[in-house]
C-alpha cells in the first residue's frame, strides 16, 4: 500500500488575522515535506499571513497546527519589505543568514565562510560580494535576500513572491535553487503570482479569501477553470471556452508574470 507523503506542517481548522481583520478562515491543508510548495491566491488572499502562521511568528486565533518534525523555519520576506537605504553590502547580507547558527556577535567560522560562499555561487552573485545592497537592481537584490535564506541551512523555507518582477532567466535560477534544496531534504514554500514557478512546484495551494479553493500537485489544481475560480468568482460556471491564455500562463515572457489570468469574455 502507498504510504502517505510525509507532512512538514497540516493545519486543521485554522483561523487567524489582525485584529478586527480575519484572514484564514478554517484553513485545512498540508505541506509536504522536502518537497516545493506553491501558495497562489489573488492580492490580499491571505498567502503571506500563511506564510507567516507556517513561520510560527503569527498567532493562530483558532485551529492546529502540526508539524511533523522540529524543523527549523526560516522566512524570506518580500523585495519590498526591505528598505533600499540599509548600508550593507551583499557578502554582509548573506553573512547575516548565518546568525541563526552563531548569534550575531560570534566570529565566523571556515564552515560559515565557506556557506556564505556557496550560497551566493548557488545565486549567481558571487561578483557581487563586494557591493551595496541599495544599489543593486531589484533582481540582483532579490538572490541576495534568497542567498541569505539558503545560507540560514534551514529545514523550512519559507519565500513571499521570490520571484515576481524578475526576468526569466532570474526566475529560471531562482526555482532551480529551490528545486536543489527541496531535493537535498529542505521543505520549501513560496508565495506566488508567477504560474511558471508554481507549475514547477511538487505542490499547491490555491487560497480565495483566506479559504482553500484546491490543493494537490500543479498539473492536477492549476487548471484554467481552477484559476478563473480564483480570480473571477463571479464568472463561475461559464465553460473553459471564454478564457484565453495569458503570458503568465503560457511559457513566461519575462515582463508577465504576476498577471493574473484574463477574465473570461
Ligand atoms: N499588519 C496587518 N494589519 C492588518 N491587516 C493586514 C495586515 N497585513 C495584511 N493585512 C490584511 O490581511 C489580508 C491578507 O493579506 P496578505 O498579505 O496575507 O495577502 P496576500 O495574499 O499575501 O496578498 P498579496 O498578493 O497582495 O501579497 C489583506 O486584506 C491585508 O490587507
Amino acid at each position: 500500500m502507498p504510504q502517505p507523503t510525509p507532512y512538514e506542517v497540516a493545519l486543521h481548522h485554522v483561523t487567524a488575522g489582525y485584529p478586527r481583520r480575519p484572514v484564514l478562515r478554517r484553513l485545512t491543508a498540508s505541506v509536504p515535506r522536502s518537497a516545493t510548495t506553491a501558495v497562489v491566491g489573488p492580492n490580499g488572499s491571505g498567502k503571506s499571513t500563511l506564510l507567516s502562521v507556517l513561520a510560527g511568528v503569527h498567532p493562530l486565533t483558532s485551529g492546529v497546527l502540526h508539524r511533523g518534525r522540529t524543523s527549523r523555519p526560516c522566512f524570506v520576506v518580500q523585495r519590498s519589505a526591505v528598505a533600499d537605504t540599509l548600508p550593507l553590502t551583499v557578502r554582509e547580507t548573506v553573512t547575516m543568514g548565518r546568525w541563526a547558527h552563531r548569534g550575531a556577535w560570534r566570529r565566523l567560522t571556515a564552515r560559515d565562510r565557506s556557506v556564505v560562499d556557496a550560497s551566493m555561487e548557488q545565486l549567481g552573485i558571487l561578483e557581487l560580494a563586494g557591493r551595496q545592497l541599495g544599489e543593486l537592481s531589484g533582481g540582483q537584490r532579490q538572490r541576495a535576500l534568497v542567498a541569505q535564506g539558503l545560507a540560514q541551512e534551514a529545514d523550512l523555507f519559507l519565500l513571499d513572491e521570490p520571484t515576481t518582477g524578475l526576468d526569466m532567466a532570474a526566475r529560471q535560477s531562482i526555482t532551480d535553487v529551490l528545486r536543489t534544496a527541496a531535493a537535498q531534504g529542505v521543505t520549501v514554500v513560496q508565495a506566488t503570482h508567477d504560474l511558471d514557478a508554481a507549475r514547477a512546484s511538487d505542490h499547491c495551494l490555491l487560497l480565495r479569501d483566506g479559504r482553500l479553493v484546491e490543493e494537490g500537485r500543479p498539473d492536477e489544481v492549476l487548471t484554467d477553470s481552477a484559476l478563473r475560480r480564483l480570480w473571477y468568482p463571479a464568472h463561475q460556471g461559464q465553460s473553459d471556452a471564454g478564457f484565453r491564455r495569458t503570458p503568465s500562463t503560457a511559457p513566461s515572457t519575462g515582463g508577465a508574470a504576476g498577471a493574473p489570468p484574463a477574465a473570461p469574455r
